[in-house]
C-alpha cells in the first residue's frame, strides 16, 4: 500500500449555524492547516498516488480566500470541512483539520 499525505494551509471565513449562544456564530477567519493522506495499491502511470499539486489544487480551488458559508451547503465546522475534503479528493482517507493551535479535527474511512 503507498501513503501519500499533503499538508497546506487554507485562509478563509466563516461563522458557524448553532443551536447555542457563541462568539463563533459571527464571521471570523482562520488560517487553516490541512492534512490529506491518501492511499492505493498501486501506483498511476506517472509513479504517484495522487499528484500533491492536485490534492491542493482542488481543495484551494474551492476554500482559500473563501466565505465558506457561500461555497458550502453545510455548516462549515471543521469537522464537516474535513469530510467533503475527503469525499472530493481521489483516494483520499483520512483529512486532518487544524483551525488553530489546539482546535483540531479528523475525519477518516
Ligand atoms: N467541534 C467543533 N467545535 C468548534 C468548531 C468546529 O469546527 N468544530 N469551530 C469553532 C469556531 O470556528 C471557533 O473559531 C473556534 O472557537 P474556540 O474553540 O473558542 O477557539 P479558540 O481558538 O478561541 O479557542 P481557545 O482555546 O479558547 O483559545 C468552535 N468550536
Amino acid at each position: 500500500m503507498y501513503t501519500v499525505t499533503k499538508r497546506m494551509e487554507v485562509s478563509a471565513a466563516h461563522h458557524l449555524v448553532l443551536d447555542y449562544e457563541s462568539k463563533c456564530e459571527h464571521l471570523h477567519g482562520h488560517n487553516w492547516i490541512i492534512y490529506v493522506t491518501c492511499q492505493a495499491e498501486a501506483l498511476d502511470r506517472n509513479g504517484m498516488v495522487v499528484d500533491f499539486k492536485k490534492i491542493k489544487e482542488l481543495v484551494h480551488a474551492k476554500m482559500d480566500h473563501q466565505n465558506l458559508n457561500d461555497v458550502f451547503d453545510f455548516n462549515p465546522t471543521a469537522e464537516n470541512i474535513a469530510k467533503w475534503i475527503c469525499d472530493t479528493v481521489p483516494h483520499c482517507v483520512k483529512v486532518t483539520v487544524q483551525e488553530s493551535e489546539g482546535n483540531v479535527a479528523t475525519y477518516e474511512l
